[in-house]
């Protein structure tokens, strides 16, 4: 058996704008995935993802990739359940030349599904590194980012930017625009977790975006004003403002929520971490529901949100330095 395990990430700024090539930061945190690969020779694929639960059904994916799992749900809800693992066994296929080649996977995770901290992106990066390397096959970061990266952007429809996969690969904090990714100078940041228990679905969420961008000249330009909020936010880390970073956090959010991907829960738990002080907060990730991250170097924050009716969890985020590791 070969395990890796990889980071899920907090966006800081600049998630969605980032699809249409606007530059955003992120960074690293010590939630991971966990995958266990095993060869198999009769070129058969079987899952076992126990964590695995999605709107409201559990599976156990202990079926074969011909036959399916038997269980009772429809089938592109399945597809969406699925998909990265597919996806990623699929990356190992290509890189590796070999077409043919089965696994038994396990996936064991610390990240909620779908809730905006980057499971899909940890899951796909652990995966394509287990099973190569149990293969004899050991992927550079950057390749393993690239294939990580294609597995998403097939399972999102096309659209999908090299943020999470280059960061859960690399850990650290991390700055992408376009095909340009690269590793910043890890802030040590003062993060706190709001998780509302909920999920939304990355791929739905983004192409709503997409289409409100199509359909509204003002959609794409605030699209736009994302990317010139970025741009101040890089320049307030760079300078360890975090007054200003977290002004430009409570921007960010009102630009996303004006894109119809925030939700009740993610505004009430916005608005618990600035009543209490926090120096900003917004929802993280695809939206439409599960978590949102403030700043506060003190303990009111997470106590706030841990006393607000519709937050489930609250918790410091831990940032993590490394990204891919491999344990066996
Ligand atoms: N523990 C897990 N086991 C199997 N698949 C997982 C696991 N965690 C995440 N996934 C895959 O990632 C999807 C969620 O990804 P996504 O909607 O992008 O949200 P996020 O990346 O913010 O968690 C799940 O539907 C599932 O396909
Ligand atoms: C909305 C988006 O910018 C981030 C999605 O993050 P998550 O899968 O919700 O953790 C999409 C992307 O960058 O591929
Ligand atoms: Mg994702």
């Amino acid at each position: 058996m070969t395990l890796s395990s990889a980071p899920g990430k907090v966006y800081l700024l600049g998630e969605h704008a980032v699809v249409y090539g606007e530059p955003t930061v992120l960074c690293a945190i010590e939630q991971r995935a966990r995958v266990g690969v095993q060869r198999r020779d009769d070129g058969k694929l079987r899952v076992n993802a126990e964590d695995l639960s999605l709107d409201g059904f559990t599976v156990e994916y202990d079926g074969t990739a011909d036959e399916g799992p038997d269980i009772d749900v429809s089938e592109s809800l399945l597809d969406a359940a699925m998909g990265y693992v597919d996806g990623a066994i699929e990356q190992v296929r290509d890189v590796t030349g070999n077409d043919e080649v089965g696994f038994d996977v396990t996936i064991e995770s610390d990240i909620p599904l779908g809730a905006g901290l980057g499971s899909s992106a940890a899951v796909v990066v652990a995966a394509i590194d287990a099973a190569t390397r149990e293969l004899g096959v050991t992927l550079e970061t950057d390749e393993l980012a690239e294939r990580a990266y294609r597995t998403e952007y097939q399972v999102q429809n096309g659209q999908a930017s090299r943020a999470d996969t280059f960061c859960s690969a690399t850990g650290g904090a991390v700055r992408v625009e376009g095909d340009d990714c690269r590793s910043l100078a890890a802030p040590d940041l003062p993060i706190v977790i709001g998780f509302d228990g909920g999920a939304g679905d990355t791929g739905q969420l983004v192409a709503g975006v997409r289409s409100l961008r199509d359909e509204y000249e003002f959609a794409a330009d605030t699209i736009a004003a994302i990317g010139d909020v970025v741009r101040n936010g890089e320049a307030a880390l760079a300078d360890g403002d975090l007054e200003e970073l977290g002004r430009l956090m409570n921007f960010n959010h009102g630009l996303l929520s004006a894109l119809g991907v925030s939700s009740r829960s993610l505004d009430t738990m916005v608005w618990a971490a600035r009543d209490a002080g926090a120096y900003g907060a917004k929802l993280i990730g695809a939206g439409g529901g599960g978590c949102i991250a403030a700043l506060d170097p003190t303990p009111e924050t997470e106590t706030a949100l841990s006393f607000t009716p519709g937050c489930e969890d609250a918790f410091r985020a831990e940032l993590a330095d490394s990204g891919v590791k491999r344990l066996e």
